[in-house]
């Protein structure tokens, strides 16, 4: 069988698609010098934009103009103001969409700079691990606020991927700072919920939850998923975790789920899930940040997820699409289970 074709691009579209390094980095730069958030307070000219944010003067008029050109500026006889959109969306405070942006312009613009070395050796292109990053608060900071930027789009979906009357404890493994689990809890406020995650994680856990007013309901714990049993609990959620590993890893960690589980209790696992049938630039993109991310991660068809909660003696398992890019897959262990594992 061939795959349904993707649209085809005109020979126009190659060098667009060809520069959009440029566009990226003129937006990535504009937020990374907070040229929307200075311009909150109204339109300013290019020579006292140039002193507010300390450039040089060289090339303000052509980046100022090129925002305009992609509908974030516009030009008034003032001066330059904000668009709509970045007015709403790029002024640091309530609602900035920036932070995610910023974040991967610190992490992830570098690391895909080596894209074909990644590609050629296959080995990662960030430099140190997730136990260096998580040792540097400031780093700890930014990338946990990546992640609640990525999977808080994914939280309804989760919230309706299973029937969670049947559910009390929910455990959310590799959970971060409770992010998703906090808007999981806000969404059935009969769940209780723990996150399990690496010990460095549990103050900023403790400070998100309270500020997301799920504090007393969420319990951290700490450890290493790979080493450590995971919590106790009736439900589990393992999201943006099992692509980060290889599949051998992801299988011990879908194991690991089974054997915490109580008889009954339901798996939820959420990951870019590219499927070669179905391309998908989004979910295709988010596998590749695992190339340039981590030394052995990628996501993975949704059928491949499937077969691994199948293996551990998940039964009723059930794929959903979860938006840009994102599947959800979820299974059941069988009520008859004994509560320590099926032998697999
Ligand atoms: C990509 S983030 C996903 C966070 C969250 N689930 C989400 O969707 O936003 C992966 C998480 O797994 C945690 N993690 C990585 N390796 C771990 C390990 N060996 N044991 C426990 N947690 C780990 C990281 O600290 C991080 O919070």
């Amino acid at each position: 069988m061939t795959a349904p074709r993707a649209a085809t691009p005109s020979p126009g579209d190659i060098d667009r698609l060809g520069l959009g390094f440029a566009t990226a980095k003129i937006l990535l730069t504009a937020l990374r010098l907070g040229l929307f958030t200075a311009l909150a307070g109204g339109p300013r000219t290019p020579r006292k934009l140039r002193d507010e944010l300390g450039l040089h003067g060289r090339g303000i008029e052509d980046f100022l103009h090129a925002l305009t050109a992609l509908g974030l500026l516009e030009r008034t006889p003032d001066g330059y103001r904000n668009a709509p959109v970045a007015r709403e969306r790029l002024v640091r405070g309530p609602g900035y969409a920036g932070g995610f942006l910023e974040g991967a312009d610190a992490v992830l613009y570098p690391a895909w700079a080596g894209l074909e070395q990644a590609l050629r050796t296959g080995a990662p292109q960030n430099t140190g691990g997730i136990e260096d990053m998580l040792a540097d608060p400031h780093r700890r900071q930014g990338y946990l606020g990546m992640m609640d930027a990525l999977s808080a789009p994914l939280a309804p979906y989760v919230a309706a991927a299973l029937d969670w009357r049947a559910h009390t404890v929910v455990a959310d493994v590799g959970g971060a700072r409770g992010n998703l689990l906090s808007l999981l809890l806000r969404e059935h406020p009969h769940l209780r919920g723990i996150v399990f995650d690496r010990p460095q994680n549990a103050p900023a856990c403790a400070e998100h939850t309270r500020g997301l007013g799920t504090g007393d309901r969420i319990a951290f714990t700490g450890g290493d998923f790979f080493t450590d049993a995971l919590p106790a609990c009736d439900a589990m959620v393992v999201g943006h975790v099992l692509a980060d590993f290889s599949e051998d890893e992801r299988r011990a960690l879908v194991r690991s789920a089974y054997k915490a589980l109580a008889p009954g209790g339901a798996l939820l696992v959420y990951d870019p899930m590219p499927d070669p049938a179905h391309p998908d630039l989004s979910a295709a993109v988010g596998s590749l940040h695992m190339l340039v991310m981590s030394p052995a991660g990628a996501g993975y068809p949704p059928h491949n997820c499937a077969q691994w909660l199948a293996e551990a003696g998940f039964t009723g398992v059930r794929t959903l699409p979860a938006g840009p890019g994102n599947t959800v897959v979820t299974g059941h262990k069988p009520k008859a289970a004994a509560a320590s594992g099926n032998g697999h």
